[in-house]
């Protein structure tokens, strides 16, 4: 990972060497932090952020769900990016990591009384799943773990203890040779990837699971609604694995993964085996959209 000069900390520009917590930190122990992703393309126009609004009101949502009070209100935390992409110089897009996290100072799990730190850091990151995943689709091995129940954990809260869930099925996925994990719910039914939400496309209709089981995607929104306008029918509803099979196309949405197309789950070969031409277009016009070059979203870019 290409280090940048400075890391945003509980409101100062700090050299990132120099963005270190104690070990005793509540959150290294116990889980309890809220994270976004976010990334700024270098567009005609200079770098942006795309959907920044969108992105930092999740956060405060994460951290009013897991009861951590942020100390910073949503625009103080809009700007500390912003700032950090001005104060900071990046060759090509990059990728913002907000974290809110509960400090040094008390153990044990009661942690209302820890203290509450920010940090954000912003770094060059390629394509998640790899340029021929872009362009060729994954491989995808459906998951031997369910996704986090709704009887356990809150997944609408981009908390950092829901991702060792997430962690494990993509090991598992990777170790067993595949290039992502699909996890479904404890009802066995689609529920999402292990970083990303999941769209399948049967007979022209586009088709994803509602945000009963996942994190409630920025992509996923943005891609629903452009395939709308583009004339596409978007079906929000459950998605049982043997669907996944015999689909035309799926393909894989999030900040990180963009859109990433799925060309086989479980030695089962979608469509033809490669990106499809669905996909294929709403990926362009999501890239489209998120370098600014589709007027009708201009709206969802922050210009630094
Ligand atoms: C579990 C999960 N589900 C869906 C999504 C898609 O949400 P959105 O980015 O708002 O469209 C993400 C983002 N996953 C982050 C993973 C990055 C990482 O591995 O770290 C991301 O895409 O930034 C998830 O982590």
């Amino acid at each position: 990972m290409k280090k940048a000069d400075t890391i945003w900390m509980n409101g100062k520009l700090i050299p990132w060497d120099e963005a270190n917590v104690h070990v005793l930190t509540h959150t290294l122990h116990y889980g309890n932090g809220v994270f976004e992703g976010t990334r700024a393309y270098k567009t005609d126009k200079g770098l942006a952020i795309f959907r920044l609004r969108d992105h930092t009101k999740r956060l405060l949502n994460s951290a009013k769900i897991t009861m951590i009070k942020s100390p910073y209100t949503l625009e103080e935390l809009e700007n500390a990016q912003i700032e950090l992409l001005q104060k900071n110089s990046f060759e090509s897009n990059v990728y913002i990591r907000p974290l809110i996290y509960l400090g040094y100072g008390i153990m044990g799990l009661y942690h209302v009384k820890a203290p509450v730190e920010v940090a954000i850091a912003a770094w060059e990151w390629g394509s998640y799943l790899g340029d021929d995943g872009l362009e060729n689709g994954i491989r995808v091995k459906i998951s031997s773990f369910a996704r986090n129940s709704v009887k356990s954990t809150m997944g609408k809260a981009k908390a950092v203890a829901n991702y060792l869930n997430s962690q494990m099925a993509k090991f598992e996925a990777l170790e067993s040779g595949y290039e992502e994990a699909l996890l479904l719910d404890d009802e066995g039914f689609i529920a999402e990837g292990s970083g990303e939400c999941f769209f399948i496309v049967r007979d022209g209709k586009i088709i994803t699971p509602p945000n009963d089981n996942s994190l409630e995607s920025i992509t996923q929104a943005t891609v629903i609604e452009l395939a709308q306008k583009l004339g596409y029918t978007v079906e929000h509803r459950r998605i049982t694995r043997d669907e996944v099979y015999i689909a035309d196309e799926a393909f894989f949405t999030g900040t990180a993964a963009e859109v990433t197309p799925v060309r086989e789950v479980d030695a089962r070969i979608i469509g033809e085996g490669k990106r499809g031409p669905v996909t294929e277009h709403l990926q362009k016009e999501y890239f489209d959209v998120v370098y600014g070059r589709n007027k009708d979203f201009e709206h969802y870019l922050t210009y630094i």
